[in-house]
């Protein structure tokens, strides 16, 4: 479905090269068809280096030459680069925003046009085919939008349709900041077993595999994580005192803690980006 369409980034660095990574990765389309946009030339050759994708500094060639248009650089620029990239902006293209926060309605603010757009909250693991990605459709897109979209995404790991006034901070909070939740957990896993005695290689490799290990259960024997924590822990056992400890330290309070902080801190980007838009517009027509 892709293998025609130019795919255009607009800022090129963690999730913009993730998207990159799996898209050359699982051959949804070809390395020529990719275009790259940001500001680091270095940054710009690296990655022009590893996937042989187009590259420039330039937003609005970037645009030019692209079906598909991804904004990926941070909440708190986005309104400067919409109002920069807009001019060349028609309902021609496809739009998709990953900009944690920010709803599409305020995007229509930064573009002051109606165009066929789509919210995605994918994640980092996208760099490894294996990202969890939320989408959501904008008021204009067209028939094919959303397939096209879910091609996207689903060519870099696994997707879900959404509606977004409901849920996208909660996939923002929960999946598409979640690894940064499991990368500590290894990485402190890791520390104890270095604690214990292991060699830091050692120690690492086995909690990343763990994860896996059991990221992969979950998925394939559709059991309850409860079922299998109760699988692996003997009574009287090992697995049931480290679980002990897990609870005395709070852990799933954590956790849950931690999904409604990046909830909320979602919710509240999106609002602040929505009166950042609305200033660079007023400050345009007062000719600031
Ligand atoms: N990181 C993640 O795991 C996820 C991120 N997201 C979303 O993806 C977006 C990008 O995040 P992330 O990749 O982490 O951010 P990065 O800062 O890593 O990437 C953004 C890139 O855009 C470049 N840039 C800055 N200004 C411009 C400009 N005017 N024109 C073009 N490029 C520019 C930046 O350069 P420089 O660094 O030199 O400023 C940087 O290389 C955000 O909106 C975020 O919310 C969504 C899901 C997960
Ligand atoms: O931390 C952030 O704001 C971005 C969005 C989701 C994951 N990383």
């Amino acid at each position: 479905m892709l293998q025609k369409k130019r795919i255009g980034f607009i800022g090129s660095g963690n999730m913009g090269e993730a998207l990159v990574s799996g898209l050359v990765l699982s051959k949804a389309t070809q390395p020529e068809n990719i275009f790259c946009a940001d500001i680091d030339p270095e940054l710009l050759a690296a990655i022009k280096d590893k996937y042989h994708v187009n590259v420039t500094q330039s937003n609005l060639e970037v645009i030019q030459q692209s079906d598909i248009v991804v904004y990926a650089t941070k909440p708190q620029i986005l309104g400067m680069v919409l109002k920069e990239t807009a001019p060349a902006l028609d309902e021609s293209k496809l739009i998709i925003s990953i900009a944690a926060g920010v709803p599409l309605a305020a995007i229509a603010i930064g573009l002051q046009k109606k165009l066929r757009m789509i919210r995605a909250m994918p994640n980092i693991c996208a760099f490894v085919k294996e990202s969890a990605t939320a989408i959501a459709a904008g008021e204009y897109v067209l028939e094919n939008d959303v397939a096209e979209a879910r091609a996207i995404f689903n060519s870099v790991g696994k997707t879900v349709f959404i509606h977004e006034n409901v849920l996208m901070d909660a996939f923002t909070g929960l999946s598409g900041s979640g690894p940064a939740y499991i990368f500590t957990i290894v990485d402190a896993m890791a520390d104890a077993g270095v604690k214990m005695g292991l060699s830091r290689k050692d120690a690492l490799f086995l909690s990343s595999q763990t994860v896996l290990g059991s990221a992969r259960m979950l998925l394939e024997s559709k059991e309850h994580p409860g079922q299998l924590k109760d699988r692996v822990a003997s009574p009287g056992g090992t697995a049931i005192a480290g679980i002990h400890t897990l609870e005395q330290g709070g852990l799933r309070t954590t956790l849950i803690n931690a999904v409604e902080s990046a909830t909320k801190r979602s919710r509240e980007l999106g609002e602040l980006m929505v009166k950042d838009f609305i200033k660079i517009n007023e400050n345009e027509s007062n000719g600031k």
